[in-house]
């Protein structure tokens, strides 16, 4: 069941990438909303920030081991858990678009170009979106586990 979330956002991952690289120039930008929210096509050889660039093979490994450990954690525990199967499926789709990039492309594709109060946050995709949220939602996972262990003793 989760595995039909991570495939939803490889599909939309892949399309929104392919789009790019169909329709802009790299580096060419078109104005979403006028001081907040730009489509800019980039690329990034490297993990977050730009970070490690070029470092395919720590990327490869890196991801292969998230990938081994979500699909663990999905057999073994979010059978009774809806919400760490949900963000364990927005990792599993995230970690996989961005591994076929690195993979196809030997970079990332990243269009998204916000200005969170003027701050230029780094552009990213669809696929660091879904890694976003997946953190996101098991940091909420594992507060909401704690509170239920203090309430049961
Ligand atoms: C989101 C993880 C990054 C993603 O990791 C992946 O692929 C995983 C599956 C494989 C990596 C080799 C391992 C994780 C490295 C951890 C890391 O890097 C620190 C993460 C901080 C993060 C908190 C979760 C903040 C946010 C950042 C950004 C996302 O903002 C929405 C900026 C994205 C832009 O720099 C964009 O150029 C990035 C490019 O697309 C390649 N993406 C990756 O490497």
């Amino acid at each position: 069941m989760y595995y039909i979330i991570a495939l939803l956002i490889i599909a939309a991952d892949q399309l929104t990438k392919w789009w790019i690289i169909r329709n802009f120039e790299l580096g060419e930008q078109r104005t979403v909303i006028e001081g907040f929210l730009y489509i800019t096509s980039h690329r990034n050889a490297g993990a977050a920030w730009g970070i490690l660039q070029g470092q395919m093979w720590f990327f490869y490994i890196i991801t292969v081991m998230v990938i081994i450990g979500i699909v663990y954690y999905i057999e073994k525990y979010a059978k009774d858990q809806r919400l760490l199967g949900i963000a364990l499926g927005l990792l599993l789709g995230g970690a996989i678009g961005n591994f076929i990039d690195r993979v196809f492309r030997k970079e990332v594709v990243d269009f998204v170009n916000t200005y969170i109060f003027t701050y230029d946050f780094p552009i990213f995709n669809v696929a660091d979106a879904a890694l976003c949220v997946g953190v996101g939602l098991l940091l909420i996972q594992m507060l909401l586990e704690g509170r239920k262990e203090k309430e049961n003793m």
